[in-house]
């Protein structure tokens, strides 16, 4: 368990960390902006065979997230309006650099699907322009590997299993494709580790009740996602789960209800213990006790403090909420540079009920760190460990 809240460092209240913005040249998030976003407008146009139209309409958002201005949504959207309260009106006008990092990232997601007509009438509606990066996870010998070591992993105990089956989805959020479509690499199993580990605190909060999980991406995370499922309805450690998803395609990789499908066929299809598992989790949807929720919040570009009242009510009756990832994390900790020795109680007071996270680190946010921890990590690398998605942590909190 972690140590006791000591509020100290949070006397100046949880908002007085400066939340992230991508205005520093060379910084992590500034380089997300240049570099990523461009790479990823410039794959998903080479993807398709758009029309004129549509390639007219990402290059001119190629243009405009590099150099230009953040624009509201071209009418008649349906979701303008939602955009507008969830800060557009302060920030339209403004540089996509100046903006916080957060909502400049969700933002240009919503721009890149206008771009494309995912929301428009007409054959490319509902066409998500990240399907085939999606697909293509699916289909490795990789994949192939990892569901056939569940038919050794069939036999352990049930302790081991879940343990095991913790660590899959945990380093299962290192498959990142938004890493991978710009090409900056999302690290290798050397030297990767966990730096919080509050797998004890986490466990013993499945009690048989409802466990919210909030899914992350796709492909090569949500299969484990959906093993570990298994195996807490399995067990009686979940009564039910609720598994939260994308509304619509989001970040590269984050998981859609479609998604879900792609993910629970392939494990039907699979021989052995994952076709077993695959198996029992189309039977939990059928009878209710796995259903998939995709909020409009779920893809907003604001911190978990402003949840919705009905989403908050939900959290706050789960036995569990466990957010996966890297970007849930943002949200849950605001997205500010809090010191990365502020109790993770401390930083998450504010959430709805008992919350846990599994996540590989890709971003400069981070708290619960011990400070011997922390330092023996700058000294060994300065900030990488930050961002490489090569070190991973398990933090939870009771209610
Ligand atoms: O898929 P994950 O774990 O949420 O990671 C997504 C991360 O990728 C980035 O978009 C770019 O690194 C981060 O800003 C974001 O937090």
């Amino acid at each position: 368990m972690r140590d006791p809240v000591d509020p100290a460092p949070f006397a100046a209240g949880p908002d007085a960390a400066p939340v992230v913005v991508s205005s520093v040249r060379g910084s992590f998030p500034w380089s997300v902006l240049a570099e990523r976003h461009p790479a990823i407008v410039r794959k998903v146009r080479d993807a398709f065979p758009y029309g004129p139209g549509q390639r007219h309409a990402l290059d001119a958002l190629l243009e405009n997230c590099a150099e230009g201005v953040v624009e509201p949504l071209a009418e008649p959207a349906a979701d303008r309006a939602r955009w507008d309260a969830w800060g557009g009106r302060e920030h339209y006008g403004r540089s996509w650099f100046d903006v916080p990092f957060l909502w400049a990232e969700s933002y240009f997601y919503r721009k890149l699907l206008e771009a494309v007509g995912y929301f428009t009438p007409g054959p490319w509606q509902g066409i998500d322009p990240f399907r085939p990066f999606k697909l293509a996870e699916l289909d490795t010998p990789e994949a192939d590997e990892e569901l056939a070591a569940l038919d050794d992993l069939a036999h352990r105990p049930a302790g081991e299993q879940e343990e095991a089956l913790l660590h899959g989805s945990l380093w299962g959020n290192r498959a990142d494709l938004g890493f991978r479509l710009s090409g900056t690499g999302s690290g290798t199993a050397d030297g990767s580790r966990l730096v919080a580990d509050d797998a004890g605190v986490l466990r013993s909060l499945f009690a048989g009740g409802t466990l919210c999980l909030v899914a992350d991406n796709a492909g090569r995370e949500l299969v484990p996602d959906l093993l570990l499922v298994d195996h807490l309805l399995r067990h009686g450690r979940a009564g039910r789960t609720v598994l939260h998803v994308k509304p619509y395609p989001y970040y590269v990789s984050d998981a859609t209800a479609a998604d879900v499908l792609d993910a629970l066929r392939r494990l039907t299809a699979a021989k052995g213990a994952a076709g077993e598992a695959g198996n029992r989790l189309w039977a939990a949807m059928s009878e209710g006790r796995l259903t998939v929720r995709a909020h409009p919040f779920s893809c907003g570009p604001l911190p978990y403090t402003d949840l919705p009242e009905d989403l908050r009510r939900e959290f706050a009756a789960a036995d569990v909420t466990l957010l996966k990832g890297d970007l849930n994390y943002r949200r849950l900790i605001g997205d500010r540079l809090h010191p990365a020795t502020t109790p993770f109680a401390a930083a998450t007071a504010r959430f709805p009920g008992p919350v846990a996270t599994l996540r590989t680190l890709k971003s400069d946010v981070v708290v619960g760190i011990a400070p011997a921890v922390e330092a023996a990590l700058d000294a060994a690398e300065g900030d990488r460990w930050r961002t490489g998605g090569t070190h991973a942590l398990i933090q939870a909190r009771r209610g």
